[in-house]
């Protein structure tokens, strides 16, 4: 109990080491946290190597040689980099990773997203190498950087690279959400962000003047229909009929227009433009015809002297024209594996889920690999991107545990031969 006892400490002070390194944008410490990675990969004994697609950008990629290397590798990908906090607003310091002794709960940003899952590969290889596990399939863990930021400089790169080609990946394992029941989540697929900026124009004048067409009444027009679009779609959430991730999110996230002053802003000058900007997330499963029809000729018509821009537009569907999803069912043996190991460790499942925001999978399943998204978290409060993001330490520890029969499981599958499947099929 005694061993035990120090063992779980040094696991939650490695936690905390990697919480207090801040890799908040705008400026991440990015080699700070490549260090800490590739000295814990030293200690495990595993290959380590930097991959920098972009200079002050280290992808920090581990390899746990598996005894059969012709067969395809797993992939444990999680990322470095968190989103900002406002320091003032935390009960604790968002880079202290204070432990409360009464409750147990790690406070950190990246607590829950994702520097738990990153260290949680790491230990529960850690505790496999001492239980004497030899994997057959050859593990590659990858740190990125840029995640929060779209992964165009990580991720993305990394998915089309030729060191990726050369690590015959057959599935990869990517961050998940927390989950306030006892039930872990599963994630097969993620929205797709589309990024939208309305634009009004209109006749400038008096602000003491009742008059058609200003760019702030056709904005607003637009806003106002937007809105309905929104309150309709969360409506459903709310009634139980679609889950968070199976429908189309639109939240307003600026509004710009207005002349400044030195005082602020010219207060009876009507302006001549106005915007919106509006973060929408589509399903997979959407149809994607219909919202952009939806968005040319209801939100932004011209009829009002509107006009749309995209700054972001990903697409729900892969190279091959099918829309990006990872099977949940017995066709995909990852997905039948994964469930299993997890509640062999005695953890239990919800329902299969869609990502509700985009995440790096996508980069991955964009080349038809089976990418699926799991963070081990139950029975805890989802705080990722908010104030006071905790996670529990006896919850971390637990997660270790089923990585441990995840990893094992995944890096031990053996394919059945074509003869073993006639058979189970009889
Ligand atoms: C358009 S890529 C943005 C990625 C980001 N990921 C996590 O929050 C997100 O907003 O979902
Ligand atoms: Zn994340
Ligand atoms: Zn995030």
């Amino acid at each position: 109990v005694e061993d035990e006892n120090s063992n779980s400490r040094s696991i939650i002070s490695r936690f905390q080491e990697y919480l207090r390194i801040n890799t908040a944008h705008p400026n991440p410490s990015y080699n700070e946290a490549a260090d800490f990675i590739t000295s814990e990969a030293k200690s495990l004994s595993l290959d380590s190597q930097i991959l920098e697609f972009v200079k002050g950008k280290p992808l920090v990629l581990l390899k746990w040689a598996g005894e059969n290397p012709s067969l395809p590798s797993i992939l444990l990908n999680s990322h470095t980099d968190v989103v900002p906090a406002e320091f003032h607003k935390w009960d604790h310091p968002p880079f202290d990773a204070h432990l409360d002794p009464s409750s147990g709960h790690i406070y950190a940003r990246g607590s829950q997203d994702m520097k738990c899952v990153g260290l949680q590969y790491l230990e529960a290889i850690r505790n496999l190498q001492s239980s004497g596990f030899r994997p057959l399939r050859t593990v590659y863990l990858s740190f990125v950087p840029d995640e929060e930021i779209g992964g165009h400089d990580g991720a993305e790169k990394f998915a089309g690279s030729d060191t990726f080609k050369s690590m015959n990946v057959g599935v990869v394992l990517d961050e998940g959400l927390a989950s306030p029941t006892e039930n872990y989540r599963l994630f097969y697929g993620e929205r797709c962000p589309w990024w939208l900026v309305l634009k009004a124009t209109g006749a400038p004048g008096h602000g003491a003047k009742l008059y058609d067409n200003t760019a702030m009444e056709n904005l607003l027009k637009s806003i106002e229909t937007v809105r309905r679009f929104r309150a309709a779609q969360f409506d459903l959430v709310k009634a139980g009929h679609k889950a968070e991730g199976e429908v189309i999110s639109v939240n307003m996230v600026f509004l710009k227009a207005g002349t400044p002053s030195p005082t602020g802003f010219v207060m009876n000058l009507q302006p001549s433009e106005a915007q919106a900007g509006f973060d929408i997330r589509v399903p997979p499963t959407a149809d994607v015809v219909s919202l952009e029809r939806r968005i040319a000729e209801e939100w932004a018509p011209a009829t009002r002297n509107m006009t749309f821009e995209f700054k972001q537009k990903g697409s729900i569907y892969d190279k091959f024209g099918k829309q990006i999803l990872t099977a949940f069912d017995s066709s995909n043996p990852w997905w039948v594996l994964l469930e299993d190991a997890i509640k062999s460790a005695n953890g239990e499942l919800g329902k299969p889920e869609i990502f509700p925001a985009s995440t790096d999978a996508r980069y991955f399943r964009e080349l038809g690999l089976p990418a699926i998204g799991f963070s081990p978290m139950a029975n805890t409060p989802i705080l990722l991107h908010d104030h006071n993001e905790f996670l529990n330490k006896n919850e971390y520890l637990r997660g270790i545990h089923i990585y441990e029969s995840i990893i094992k499981a995944y890096a031990s599958y053996v394919e059945p031969t074509k003869d073993e499947d006639s058979r189970a099929e009889l």
